[in-house]
C-alpha cells in the first residue's frame, strides 16, 4: 500500500482530540450529554470537540472576568445581623463614631440600611430609599427617592413596605487610619438589618449569602445569649463556611463577666466550631452603647472596642482577600494547569503528526518522481510503438497493393474468351475484374491492419496495466475499417483497347497497304488513328454490323494484316487493359492512399488506448500530488501548532508560577500588595 494513503488514514485518526488526558482536566474537560448519557468524546468529529472546547473557553473567559471585576473591585461589604434589639444599629453607629442610625428599646429596624462613604455619592450625604433593589441605579433618581437625614428614623421603623432597601452615604472626616468605610484599601460599606425572628431569618440567610458579602457580623446580646433565630442563623452560616465575626454586646449589663463568657463560648463552639477555635480574633465581648461617639473621648469599655475595631477591620481586608483572591488564584492555578496539560498534549500530537507527515512526504517522494518519469517515458514509449506499428501497416499495406497491381494480369486468368463477337464484353470483363481483385487486395491488407493493430493495442495496453494495474482496453478494434470505402481503378474500354500493332519488317508490307486502305477511308489517318476511326464507327452502328463494315477495311487492307489483327484483339486487349490498369493505378496514387487510410484508421485507434494511458497516468500523479499537498498542509500546520503550543506552554508555566508564588494572607494586612500582584 502507497505510503500516503497509510498516513491518511492514521492522520484522520490522530486528529481526532484523544480524551485520555481529559482526566487531568480539572476546568477545560469536556463533557457532552445526550439526556442523561455521557457520550464518548472520541467518537465525535474535529469540529464538533473545537466546538466544545471553543464554548468552554467563552465560559472560562466570562468567569475570568467576573473574577477580575471582583478583585479589581475595591468595596467590601459587612453584613451586620443578629436578634431583635441586641444593639445591631448602635453597634453601627460606635463603628462610624457617629450617630447615624437610629437606636431604640423597641425593635425599630423594619428594613436593610447599607452605609457607604459618601464619596461614593460625589461626596453628598444623602439617603436614598429603594423600591426595588434588581433596578437601584445611583445616577438614574428614578430608581429611588432621597430622603432627608431628619426622616430616617420615621422611614426606617414605618416604611418597610414601601421600599426594601435604604443606601445612607455618609461623610466620615476621620483619618483613613481611624476610618472603617474609607480605610485607603476598600471602601468598607455596613449593612444593618432588620433583628432576626422565625420571618426575617430566611431573608437574612440569602442575604448574607450574596457574593459581594465578604463578612457577617453577627451582634449577640449578652444578656440574652443566642436565641433560636440567631441560633438557626448562625448554625446554617457555619455550615456555609460564611466569614462569621461575632459580637456579644451590651456585655456592660452583665454582672458576672467570666460566667456570661463561658456560657456564650460554649454555645459558639456548638454552633460554629471554626469560630470558637479562633474566637480570640473572632468574639468580643463589647459594650456599643458605651462607645463615646464624641471624637476623641472614650469611655471605659473603649479599649476592648478598638481592639474590636482593629481586628474586624483586619478580618474584613482579610476576608475580603481570600473571598476574592482565593477563588481567583484557585481558578488561575487550575486553568493554567488544564493549559499547561492541553498545550502539552496538543504539542505532541502535532509534534507527532509532523513528523508523520514529513516522513509520508518524504517516504512517498520516490514514488511521486517515479510516476512523472513513468509518464514521460511510458508515453514515449507508447508513442513509438504505436508509430512503428502503423509505418508497418502503411509500409505492408503498400507493398501488398503495390504486388496486387503489378500482378494484377493473375485477376483475368478465370476468364472465359467469348470470342471475337463478343470481345467488347470480355474487355468490360478484364477490366471489371481487375478493379474487383485489387478491391479484395485492399480488404485483406484492411484485415491484417486489424489484426496488427490489436496485437499493437495489447501491448500498449500491457505496458499500461504493468503500471497502473488493470484496466479495460478502450481501443475499439472491432470498429476500425468497417465504413466501406469506394475508392477503386477504374478502366474504362476504348477502341484502342483491342488492337496493339507493333511496326516491324514482317507487318511493314501489311502497314503499307493498311496505310492506303486508310486513304481511302477518306482521312488522312496514321494506322492507328485509321483503325481506331473504323472502330469508333462500328461502336456507332453495333457489334452486329462489325463484319459489315470490317469486310470492305480488310478486303483494301490486305487479308493477312486482318487475319493478325483478328487474332491478336485478345491478347491485345489484355496487355492494354492491364497497362491501363496499372497506369491508371499509378496516376491515381491509388496505392498510397490506402495505405495512407488504413494506416490513419490504425493510428486513431492506438492513439485511443494511448490516450488512455495518458488520462490514467494523469489522474495518478494528480491524486498523488493532491495527497502530497495535503500533506504538505498537514506539516505546515502541525509545525505552526507546535510553535503555537510551544510559547503557549512557556507563557502558561511562567503565569502559573507567579499566581502560585501570590500568598494570600488570612490577615489582609498584604492584601493591598497581594491584589496588586494578582492583578
Ligand atoms: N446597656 C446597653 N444598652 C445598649 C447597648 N447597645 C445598645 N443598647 C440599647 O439597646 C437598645 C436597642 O438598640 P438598637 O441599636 O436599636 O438595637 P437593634 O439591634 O438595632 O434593634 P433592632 O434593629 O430593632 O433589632 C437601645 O435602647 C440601645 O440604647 C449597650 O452596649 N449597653
Amino acid at each position: 500500500m502507497e505510503p500516503l494513503t497509510v498516513f491518511s488514514r492514521q492522520v484522520e485518526k490522530n486528529r481526532l482530540i484523544q480524551t485520555d488526558f481529559g482526566k487531568d482536566l480539572s476546568i477545560l474537560n469536556l463533557e457532552l450529554k445526550v439526556g442523561h448519557e455521557s457520550t464518548d468524546l472520541s467518537t465525535l468529529e474535529n469540529q464538533s470537540i473545537a466546538n466544545l472546547l471553543e464554548d468552554k473557553l467563552s465560559q472560562c473567559i466570562r468567569h475570568l472576568e467576573n473574577l477580575h471585576t471582583r478583585v479589581a473591585d475595591t468595596s467590601s461589604k459587612v453584613l451586620v445581623t443578629g436578634d431583635l434589639n441586641s444593639g445591631k444599629s448602635t453597634f453601627v453607629n460606635a463603628l462610624l463614631k457617629r450617630e447615624l442610625l437610629p437606636a431604640d428599646q423597641q425593635p425599630c429596624t423594619s428594613m436593610f440600611c447599607e452605609v457607604l462613604d459618601s464619596t461614593l455619592n460625589d461626596g453628598l450625604e444623602q439617603v436614598h430609599a429603594i423600591p426595588d433593589v434588581q433596578k437601584y441605579n445611583r445616577l438614574d433618581p428614578a430608581t429611588y427617592h432621597i430622603v432627608e437625614m431628619r426622616h430616617l428614623y420615621k422611614v426606617i421603623t414605618d416604611q418597610f413596605d414601601l421600599y426594601k432597601m435604604l443606601k445612607i452615604y455618609a461623610s466620615d472626616a476621620r483619618s483613613t487610619q481611624e476610618s472603617l468605610l474609607h480605610n485607603g484599601v476598600v471602601d468598607i460599606a455596613l449593612i444593618d438589618s432588620p433583628g432576626l425572628n422565625t420571618d426575617s431569618v430566611k431573608t437574612t440567610a440569602v442575604f448574607a449569602r450574596q457574593e459581594e458579602i465578604d463578612v457577617v457580623v453577627f451582634v449577640v446580646s449578652a444578656e440574652n445569649h443566642f436565641t433560636l433565630s440567631g441560633k438557626e442563623f448562625l448554625w446554617n452560616a457555619a455550615n456555609e463556611k460564611t466569614h462569621i465575626f461575632i459580637v456579644v454586646n451590651r456585655f456592660d449589663s452583665i454582672r458576672d463577666k467570666d460566667r456570661c463568657k463561658r456560657l456564650i463560648l460554649e454555645q459558639i463552639r456548638q454552633l460554629s466550631p471554626s469560630t470558637y477555635a479562633d474566637a480570640d480574633d473572632l468574639v468580643h465581648f463589647v459594650s456599643a452603647g458605651n462607645v463615646d461617639l464624641e471624637p476623641g473621648s472614650r469611655k471605659l469599655d473603649a479599649p476592648d472596642f478598638a481592639r474590636l475595631e482593629e481586628r474586624l477591620r483586619a478580618f474584613v481586608l482579610g476576608n475580603r482577600t481570600k473571598s476574592k483572591l482565593s477563588p481567583a488564584k484557585h481558578y488561575l492555578v487550575k486553568l493554567l494547569t488544564d493549559i499547561n496539560v492541553l498545550s502539552q498534549a496538543n504539542k505532541q500530537m502535532a509534534g507527532q503528526e509532523y513528523e508523520e507527515a514529513t516522513e509520508a512526504l518524504q517516504k512517498d517522494l520516490p514514488a511521486y518522481e517515479h510516476l512523472l518519469r513513468v509518464r514521460d517515458r511510458l508515453l514515449n514509449q507508447v508513442e513509438k510503438v504505436a508509430e512503428s506499428t502503423v509505418s508497418t501497416i502503411q509500409k505492408n499495406t503498400i507493398a501488398r497493393l503495390n504486388t496486387a497491381v503489378e500482378h494484377v494480369e493473375a485477376a483475368i486468368q478465370g476468364i472465359e474468351y467469348p470470342g471475337i463477337f463478343l470481345v467488347w464484353q470480355y474487355a468490360q470483363d478484364i477490366a471489371d475484374s481487375m478493379s474487383q481483385s485489387l478491391l479484395k487486395e485492399v480488404r485483406q491488407a484492411e484485415q491484417i491492419a486489424r489484426q496488427d493493430t490489436s496485437l499493437c493495442v495489447d501491448r500498449i495496453h500491457d505496458m499500461g496495466t504493468e503500471h497502473l494495474g488493470n484496466y479495460p482496453r478502450v481501443a475499439d478494434v472491432e470498429n476500425m475499417l468497417v465504413k466501406n470505402n469506394s475508392r477503386r481503378v477504374e478502366v474504362t474500354v476504348e477502341a484502342t483497347d483491342f488492337f496493339d500493332l507493333v511496326f516491324d519488317e514482317k507487318l511493314s508490307g501489311a502497314a503499307l497497304s493498311l496505310g492506303a486502305a486508310a486513304m481511302v477511308g477518306g482521312r488522312m489517318l496514321g494506322f492507328k488513328d485509321a483503325v481506331s476511326s473504323i472502330w469508333s464507327v462500328s461502336n456507332m452502328v453495333g457489334a452486329q454490323n462489325i463484319r459489315r463494315l470490317v469486310v470492305p477495311v480488310v478486303s483494301i487492307a490486305g487479308i493477312g494484316l486482318a487475319a493478325y489483327v483478328v487474332s491478336d484483339m485478345r491478347s491485345a486487349v489484355e496487355r492494354k487493359l492491364v497497362k491501363k490498369f496499372q497506369i491508371a493505378a499509378r496516376e491515381t496514387s491509388h496505392v498510397e492512399a490506402h495505405g495512407q487510410r488504413i494506416s490513419r484508421e490504425s493510428r486513431k485507434v492506438l492513439r485511443m488506448e494511448g490516450w488512455e494511458i495518458h488520462t490514467r497516468l494523469q489522474k495518478a500523479i494528480e491524486n498523488k500530488e493532491q495527497k502530497r499537498s495535503e500533506m504538505e498542509i498537514m506539516a505546515h500546520d502541525s509545525q505552526e501548532t507546535l510553535t503555537y503550543f510551544n510559547s503557549l506552554l512557556e507563557k502558561s508555566v511562567l503565569l502559573l508560577d507567579n499566581v502560585n508564588a501570590v500568598q494570600i494572607e488570612a490577615n489582609g494586612i498584604q492584601s493591598k500588595e497581594i491584589e496588586e500582584k494578582a492583578c
